[in-house]
Order: C-alpha cells, then structure tokens, then sequence
C-alpha cells in the first residue's frame, strides 16, 4: 500500500476512528449499544443491525455460480420479508456518507462491520478491499427462524460455509442485539412491547452490547434468554436447531475458552465479509499507514508563491507511540523541486493539532502543514522525518522509496471558484504554461446519485473539458482554466470530491480528491 492508493478514504476511515481526522464510521457505532442515528430508538442497537445487514447481503451468494456475496445487492432487497425491520434501510443511508469514487457500499458495509466489532470488544478482523456493488436484486434465500435445520444446513452450505462454521457465524451473530417484537411478533410475545423498549426486543444474550462468548455460555449452562434457542414457539428456535447440530460441540467449545470464541469468530467473520462474486479481485489487507498525508491542498496566492497546506498524520502500536505528546514530538517535511532536485532549504517544522485523535487499532497523531513554496521551482514529492519523542532518532518516511508525489503543474484555484443559487458550479484551475503544450484539462466532479429502488447511493463522476481563459494575475507562468457546470439530478447524501487533470508536455498531471468545501463559496459574494 502506497499513497495514494485508491483506497485512501477507507483506509482514513478505518484508521481515525475520534476526533481529528474521524473516519465518522465509528461515530454510528459507539458505544456498542448506540441506537442508529437517523432512527435512535431505545432498544436499537446499530452495531448489531450493520452486523446482520451484512450477513443477509452475503447469505444468499451462490459458491457453484460464483455470484452474490457481499456486494450491497441487499440495498434493493430491504423490502423482501426475509429482509424485515427498518434498520437495513436505516444503515444504508448512514453508511452513504462513506462513498467515495473508490470506496464501494459493499467495502462500507465491510468496513463498519470490522470496526463495530472491535468497538464492541471483538476480534480484530483483517480488511480488504475492492468490492464492486451489484445494480440489481440478487436472488432470495436468507434463512428465516421458522424453516428446518436441513434447509438452514443447505443455505449455508450454498454460501460455502459447512455445519460447524454454520454454528460459529449464528453464535458470533447473535452475541450482538436481539430479536424485535414488532418485526417477529410470533418469535417475541407482544408483551415485549413497552414504552421504553418501543420495538420490543429481546436480547440473544445477557451481554448484548458486547461481543463476547455468553452466547454459548449461557447456552451451555442452560441461563440462555435467546427467543431463537429457548423461545415459547418450538417452530421459531432455529439457534437451537443449529448449536445443537453437532451435539453442541462447537457451542460447548465457545462456552470454555472465550478466545477461541474470539478467534473463531475473527476468522469465519473475515470469510463471509471477503465472500463475494468470483469476478472481483479484493485488495490486499488494509492496515494502518505509519505516515500518511491527509487531505493536503496545494494553491497559488495572491504574491505568486505556493501555499502547501493540510495534514500528516502518524500512527503507531507500540508503548512509546501511545505514551507520545503530539506537541513534543519533533516532525518535519522536506520537498523536491518540480525537476526533483533536493534542497536544503526546501524544509519546514509541522505544528501538532490540538485536537486528539483516536484509532481501534493504536496511537494518532496529526501535524498541520503551513508552507510556503517558490512558484518557480515548484514540488514534485516530499519526505517527512519524525519520532514520537524528542530524545529519539528521527524516522525518514519516504513512502516507499520515492516520496510522496506532489506535483504543481495542475492546482485548483478557489479564488473565483463557486457555486450559483441554481447549484452550478464554476471552477477555476491553473496549469503551468512553461513546461511544455497543454491539452486534455478536464475536471471530474464526483457525486452520489439515487438509485431506483434502492435508498442506497451510487458514486458517480461528471466530466467536464476545462478552458483557458488567461495568464494569472498571481504569477505569469501559470494560466487560468475554468468550467461551468450543473450538477444535474444527484443526491446531497454523502461524500463529494473533485480532480483536475490535464496533459503538460506530454505528461499527465492530476491534482487529486479535493475536498467539496473548495466550491461551495456563493458565486458574487466576497470572500
Ligand atoms: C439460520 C441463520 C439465521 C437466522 C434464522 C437468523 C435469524 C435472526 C432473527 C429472526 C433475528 C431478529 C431480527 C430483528 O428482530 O431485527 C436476528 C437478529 C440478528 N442476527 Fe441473525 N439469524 C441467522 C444467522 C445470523 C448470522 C450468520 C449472523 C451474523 C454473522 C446474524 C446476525 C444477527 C444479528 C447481529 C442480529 C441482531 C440484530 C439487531 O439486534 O437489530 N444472524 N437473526
């Protein structure tokens, strides 16, 4: 994993899980017993409900076909009956924030599900990404409380999972939330139903809000309150059914150690997020990057120089990153010249950010960039050097070998860019206009369109050809470009970014995934 990688937003998502720089994933889920925003409701629980949306989008994948899995089909399915409740609805339209032109709402549902359950105190599940969301139901078949153990064996047998992973995936399941009166009213007895608990549920376990063995425990020493294992409707105890399917072995096996309990669950939870259709290829796992450039911005001011803003941010798992003070920890970040020559000078000393950051999986930290650059030689890649303690050697991050690329030829100009009360929008950007012939200058909006019969989203992207329409009265080796665009019928649900591309001298130069905000100022007023 190099930056940028097309994976960079789940990759911030899943690394910054509070404070500043939150992924905002986590925020839907924490505490573990949080009620989904949008639909907080007592007795909701959002952890347990993205959990289930994911198990019923892969449940009915087709391991002889190959098609199905996890690929956000269910987002056209909530209406089905085996698909009961609101809350998948509810989750999807959460989760539509977290669409990026590369982050798929399957890879969201993957990645919420992961970072539920160690919020919740599970396992950590290793991420991949790389899932391609389907445009249409898939077929029917999740498993209802009310059908045979024979008929459950053969659907998860279908999903290519075999009996005793069959009990591992319901008993990792149903240690989260519960069963609701309201949606299974002959699972639950109305009586359930009480103002404070408007749903009615009734938890799988004495532990709903944490995800831990008492599933089995309590099965095992016979304390079990799961209305699908010791409910009064025999016809409805499908977990009984299905714990009970190799002689309670399995379930017995959870019950005595609860890190296997952990494991098991860690890596068949892993399997059915990474069951998808046999066409797409998932990337490799996703772990946090020691150094990471976050949302860096790269303009021309009014003097003619460069203005390098944005962040770095530092992860680490050891002791001493954890026990790091961000305003002590000494980091700086040191460029090339557009040509790629080095020089001494081309250095400067990032500022800690005040605010804290949180990550499930160590310590973070972010450093602001406040720097300016000589227009004329410009910037091609940078390094960063760093320690979590003064007294420490400093590490030199240099991305892999060659840097973090960086380049000037193409910027976005927001002086003058904006949006008009109508909702178009008018860009500017600036292309350097000595480095050789300028073509192909286009600027790619990428939105969020509804989708029929889906509340779900879909990422899209809008091109349009940029034109020049002058030198720059900041600086005359760069020219001015602009477009003027509407946005057409798209929805303000989600994550919005625009790119600037264009060929210089035969080379193409991209100034990438910059930030909404960049046009959202209103056309005529003054900034
Ligand atoms: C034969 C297989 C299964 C059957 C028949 C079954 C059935 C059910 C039923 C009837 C509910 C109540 C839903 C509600 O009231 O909102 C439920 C809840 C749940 N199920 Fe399953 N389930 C099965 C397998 C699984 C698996 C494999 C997982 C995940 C790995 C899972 C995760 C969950 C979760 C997290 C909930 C709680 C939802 C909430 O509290 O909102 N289930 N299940």
């Amino acid at each position: 994993y190099i930056w940028p990688s097309p994976y960079d937003a789940l990759e911030d998502a899943y690394t910054v899980s509070g404070g500043f720089g939150d992924g905002g994933i986590v925020d839907g889920v924490n505490p573990c017993s949080l009620s989904p925003i949008g639909g907080r409701l007592p007795g909701r629980q959002a952890a347990a409900e993205w959990l289930r949306l994911a198990y019923h989008d892969v449940a009915t994948f087709n391991s002889t076909t190959g098609l199905g899995g996890l690929d956000a089909s269910i987002g056209f399915e909530t209406e089905r009956p085996e698909n009961i409740g609101s809350a998948m609805n509810t989750s999807l339209v959460f989760f539509a924030a977290f669409q990026t032109k590369t982050s798929s709402m399957s890879d969201v549902i993957a990645l919420s599900v992961i970072l539920a359950i160690k919020n919740c105190g599970g396992p950590s599940i290793p991420f991949r990404a790389g899932r391609i969301d389907a445009e249409a139901a898939g077929p029917l078949g999740v498993p209802q409380p009310q059908q045979n153990l024979a008929s459950h064996t053969a659907a998860f047998a279908n999903m290519g999972f075999n009996v005793t992973e069959m009990i591992t995936l319901v008993a990792c399941g149903h240690t989260l939330g519960g069963v609701h009166a309201v949606d299974f009213p002959t699972v639950v007895p109305q009586s359930a139903i009480t103002s404070s608990n408007p749903d009615g549920v009734v938890h799988f376990d004495d532990t709903f809000d944490s995800f831990d063995n008492h599933i089995a425990t309590q099965w095992i020493n016979g304390s079990s309150e799961d209305v699908l294992a010791v409910g009064d409707n025999i016809t409805t105890n499908s977990d009984a059914r299905i714990f009970g399917a190799d002689g309670n072995a399995t379930m017995r096996a959870f019950a005595a150690d609860a890190s296997l309990f952990q494991a098991q669950c860690s890596v068949l939870l892993e399997r059915m997020l990474n069951t998808v259709p046999s066409s797409v290829q998932l990337s490799d796992v996703i772990e946090p990057l020691e150094v990471k450039p976050y949302q860096l911005s790269l303009t021309l001011n009014a003097d003619g120089q460069l203005a390098l803003g944005g962040n770095i941010r530092i992860f680490g798992t050891s002791d001493e990153a954890e026990a790091a003070v961000a305003a002590q920890m000494p980091v700086s970040l040191s460029w090339k010249d557009l040509d790629g020559t080095a020089n001494a000078t081309h250095s400067t000393t990032l500022t800690a950010v005040s605010q804290t950051s949180t990550s499930l999986w160590g310590s973070v930290y972010f450093f602001t960039i406040d720097a300016l650059l000589e227009a004329q030689s410009g910037i091609s890649s940078f390094t960063v050097d760093w320690a979590f303690s003064a007294s420490d050697t400093l590490t030199h991050s240099d991305n892999g070998g060659a840097g973090f690329p960086l380049q000037s030829v193409v910027l976005f100009q927001p002086q003058g860019t904006c949006t008009d009360i109508k909702g178009n929008i008018t860009a500017l950007a600036l292309i350097r206009n000595d480095l050789g012939a300028v073509s192909s200058v286009s600027f790619s909006y990428n939105y969020n369109v509804n989708q029929p019969g889906s509340v779900s989203v879909k990422q899209v992207t809008l091109q349009t050809e940029m034109e020049r329409v002058g030198v720059s009265s900041a600086s005359p080796i760069y020219d001015t470009y602009t477009t003027t665009f509407g946005k057409g019928p798209f929805t303000d649900e989600g994550f919005i970014t625009f790119d600037i591309s264009a060929v210089v001298g035969g080379q193409t130069f991209v100034a990438p995934d910059n930030q909404e905000a960049g046009l959202l100022t209103q056309c005529g007023s003054r900034r």
